[in-house]
């Protein structure tokens, strides 16, 4: 199978994204996780941007062992040298030189003729000569090159010395076949084009920069430069483990590999997002946090039945160790008896589809549907304990400038439908006042105690209370996505055991599950 070189700008044009600042420390954790995912070439900065990237950068060239290490360089002497100077120490150093050929940028940018631009570009390969046996050369903009200068360019390049031309869609303007027939046409066209390596670099501005570098393999491109995650300059730049897990899933297609250690991949994203502070979507290909849960019904039941119903990567070949199923709405039975026997809970048909049917009720109002929120849920009630009064409903008026009012609604065991509202010292006293008047037991509230069950504001609360009616008390337990609700389903609840423990005086709670 051809080898694809891997060459990971991660550093130089992923640092190009705004907002992102890497000191020498960061940028060698980075590198050495770069090796250890087996990139063949890393560009560490641009030496001559500042005394800090120099230093970074020959701070890199120093540590790495097993990729070339890359400094980028105008066409200019002076970024040269400080690109000769950043690359002392390097065990296979190499320099990245680059000039605008396109009209826009010939005309508007560097205020130049094609002919000056040849020859500038050809005083600078000739320069670099002098001091490194590797050099790229790059005709910025090559996308929206004539495409018969660009072949001038190349042949320039090449007869000048330059081992690898790369041809950049600096704007992220191509789309595939525009992008691969000029690879087709540099490899028909330009003599002695067999001599050195083809380069792709694309970015990702229409969202193709993936598309176009496979088109560029797919017609003849030896080396794929991009970042981990796509990060670099406005959109980003083709993420370089698409491309990886692109050949490695579809080898049949593009009949190409790389030599990247595939495992490593989950670990060098992790790693790249922390310390440039990008974020990855949740729904960025292969390393995005939803690139493997399922959340549908359908879906997991196909994951549970055979993963490549819905899976067409495996998570352990980047390195995570398993798919997720995510609870939620859309979910379906299958998911949600697989979860129940991985918490430890074992149900019969019956009680897994009343606890499923509660599970739904819980997902339409709550977006993720946690291990805790399932537990809280199962151990929701005491199945044995009769429910002399059940909630029906529960309205609640508040404001700080009048006194809060509360309306309850609740269901005997008779069947019979009683309403009740009464006013409090807050929201809770409200409701309790009122429960206390619809049930006309006279209790004492001993205790109450919230918490919250799982994160975020559409957490589960979990309200807790005590009661205590002549010597005798019970505890009762409420949950609800709401604080109020919860309360009132916990006074509820201890107000039902309380009528139990009358009935029977010796019977101690037990819990079961639903
Ligand atoms: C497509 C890419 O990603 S290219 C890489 C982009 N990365 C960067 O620019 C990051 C590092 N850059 C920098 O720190 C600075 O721009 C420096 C140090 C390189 C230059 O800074 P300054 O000297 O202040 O120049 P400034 O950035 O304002 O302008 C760029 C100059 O370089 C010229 N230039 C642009 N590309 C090239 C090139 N490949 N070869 C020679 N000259 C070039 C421009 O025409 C302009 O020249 P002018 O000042 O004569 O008009
Ligand atoms: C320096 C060059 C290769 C570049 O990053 C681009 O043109 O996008
Ligand atoms: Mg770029």
């Amino acid at each position: 199978m051809r080898k694809i070189y891997i060459f990971d700008t991660t550093l130089r044009d992923g640092e190009q994204s705004p907002g992102v600042n890497l000191n020498t420390k960061e940028k060698v954790e980075i590198a050495y996780q770069l090796e250890k995912l087996g990139v063949d070439r890393i560009e560490a900065g641009f030496p001559a941007a500042s005394p800090g990237d120099l230093a970074a950068v020959n701070a890199v060239a120093r540590a790495v062992k097993n990729a070339s290490v890359i400094g980028l360089s105008r066409s200019r002497e002076q970024d040269i040298d400080a690109v000769v100077e950043a690359l002392k120490g390097a065990q296979d150093p190499c320099i990245h030189l680059f000039l605008a050929t396109s009209p826009i940028h010939r005309k508007h940018k560097l205020r130049m003729e094609k002919d000056q631009v040849l020859e500038a570009a050809e005083r600078a390969i000739r320069y670099a000569k002098q001091y490194f046996s590797k050099i790229e050369f790059s005709p910025e903009d090559a996308g929206r090159t004539e495409l018969d200068f660009l072949c001038q360019v190349t042949d320039m390049a090449i007869r000048a010395g330059a081992t690898v031309v790369n041809i950049p869609d600096t704007v992220g303007y191509m789309n595939p076949s525009e992008y691969g027939h000029i690879f087709k046409t540099l490899k028909e066209q330009v003599p002695g084009i067999e001599k050195i390596q083809l380069s792709a670099h694309c970015h990702d501005d229409l969202g193709m920069a993936t598309a176009n570098a496979l088109a560029a393999i797919l017609n003849g491109a030896d080396q794929i430069e991009g970042t981990i995650n796509g990060i670099g300059e406005r959109a980003g730049n083709t993420a370089l483990e698409e491309v990886a897990m692109a050949l490695a899933t579809r080898a049949d297609y593009f009949g190409a590999t790389t030599s990247l250690n595939l495992k490593e991949i989950a670990k060098t994203s992790r790693l790249v997002s922390k310390l440039t502070g990008m974020v990855v979507p949740g729904n960025k290909a292969i390393v995005g946090a939803n690139a493997f849960a399922h959340e549908s019904g359908i879906h997991q039941d196909g994951m549970l039945k055979e993963k490549t119903t819905y899976e067409i990567i495996s998570p352990e070949s980047i390195g995570l160790r398993d798919s997720k199923l995510v609870l939620g709405k859309h979910s379906g039975r299958a998911a949600f008896r697989e979860k129940l026997i991985d918490l430890g809970y074992e149900l019969d048909d019956e009680a897994v589809n009343t606890a499923f049917a509660k599970f739904k009720d819980l997902a339409d109002k709550k977006k993720n549907v946690m291990d805790e929120d399932i537990r809280a849920m199962l151990e929701e009630k005491l199945t044995d304990t009769p429910e002399v009064y059940s909630l029906e409903t529960i309205e609640v008026s508040y404001s700080n400038k009048s006194v809060p009012n509360a309306t309850i609604r609740v269901r005997t065991a008779e069947g019979e439908v009683k309403e009740q509202s009464a006013e409090g010292n807050g929201s809770v006293d409200a409701i309790y006042n009122a429960i206390d008047a619809l049930t006309a037991e006279t209790v004492e509230l001993e205790d109450y105690s919230i918490k919250s069950v799982s994160h975020g504001k559409d957490a589960l609360g979990e309200v807790h209370v005590v009661l205590k009616q002549d010597e005798v008390s019970a505890q009762g337990r409420g949950l609800s996505t709401d604080i109020l609700e919860a309360s009132a389903r916990a006074y509820i609840d201890a107000l039902n055991r309380l009528v139990e423990k009358r009935k029977s005086p010796g019977r101690r709670d037990k819990m079961s599950l639903i």
